[in-house]
């Protein structure tokens, strides 16, 4: 098929068209966070992880769709040493992300960027060291090396970095203007993406006031922008951009979702809360993959209405 040609473009029975897929390429993860969601993965221990080829067959049929997007997750994505690879085998798209913990990525930015990674989201809940240790349950020690990978990630150009700071009442949600002063350290290189914790992981006491975030947000900003996907709010304060991801009991949120997942295992799987509609495409070749992913998308339904 001609690949400047977009046929059928994927478009659910809600009318959200998908523009972009989040794939999982591990369950694996060098941290093991307090929030982790496991990208609503209900499957964490399988043993085989979805092969290079069937990403590439899945999304050399995605574009022809008009997919141009691509978020690579995990777990930790650079657990798999083949990482570098897959990217540089990607057909060329508008915009291949990735979202890591930044512990192993300052040795491998720049690798990263030459095999075609646009940018990176990095995760940063805190600038503390021993808060550090108490969310990831890892060393105090590692702060430092993400800090070296934002850094190596910014110098490598996978800009802009987001950094992603999931948002734990009473513990880490006075850092929030620390956060600020360290994004615009950076100048324009680096955005602060706040997030709602999804409290599915019975912590629901760190759960914070979103309204009350995006009250005071608003009172500090210069101007706000909404962005398509999720209709997100960013807001520029002072120099600093910042985004607040807001997943729960939204209706907007969902509405506006344009992105397939795929789960480690080489499933699509429709939407992130939902495991009983999985769509299993390992091992399938590119011709048949188009049907695959038709069916997948016709089994999408917003989580909140
Ligand atoms: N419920 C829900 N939450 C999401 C979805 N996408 C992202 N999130 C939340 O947003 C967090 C940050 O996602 P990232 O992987 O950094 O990527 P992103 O911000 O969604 O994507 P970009 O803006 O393209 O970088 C995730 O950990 C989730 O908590 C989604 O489709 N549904
Ligand atoms: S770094 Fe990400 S994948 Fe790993 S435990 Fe933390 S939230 Fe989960
Ligand atoms: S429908 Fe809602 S909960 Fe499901 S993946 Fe999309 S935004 Fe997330």
């Amino acid at each position: 098929m001609n690949d400047s040609v977009t046929a059928n473009p994927l478009t659910d029975p809600f009318g959200r068209s998908i523009s972009s897929l989040r794939i999982s390429v591990t369950d694996r993860c060098n941290l093991n966070c307090i929030y982790c969601h496991h990208e609503g993965n209900d499957c964490v221990h399988a043993e085989s992880e979805i092969s290079k080829q069937t990403i590439l067959n899945l999304v050399g049929a995605a574009r022809c769709h008009g997919v141009n997007k691509l978020k690579f997750s995990g777990g930790e994505p650079l657990m798999r040493s083949d990482f570098e690879e897959i990217i540089s085998e990607l057909p060329r798209m508008k915009n291949i992300s990735a979202t890591t913990n930044g512990v192993m990525l300052a040795d491998r930015a720049h690798d990263l960027k030459d095999s075609g990674l646009d940018r990176v989201n990095i995760s940063l809940d805190t600038l503390d060291p021993e808060r550090y240790r108490y969310i990831t349950n890892g060393s105090s020690h590692l702060l430092e090396r993400v800090m070296d990978g934002i850094h190596m990630a910014v110098d490598a150009g996978l800009v802009p970095v987001k950094l992603n700071m999931v948002l734990l009442k009473g513990l880490n949600d006075s850092e929030i203007e620390d956060m600020l002063d360290f994004v615009r350290g950076y100048s324009d290189g680096v955005v602060l993406q706040l997030i709602e914790l999804m409290d599915f992981n019975g912590i629901p006491s760190y759960r914070i006031d979103a309204d009350a975030i995006e009250q005071y947000l608003a009172s500090r900003a210069k101007s706000i922008i909404t962005r398509k996907m999720h209709r997100r709010k960013k807001y520029l304060i002072d120099g600093a951009a910042v985004e607040f991801v807001r997943p729960i009991d939204n209706s907007q949120f969902c509405a506006a979702c344009n992105r397939l997942r795929v789960t480690p295992q080489g499933k699509l799987k429709p939407c992130l809360l939902v495991n009983d509609n999985l769509v299993d495409i390992e091992g399938a070749d590119c011709r048949q993959m188009h049907e695959l992913l038709r069916t997948a998308v016709s089994r999408r339904v917003p989580f909140c209405r």
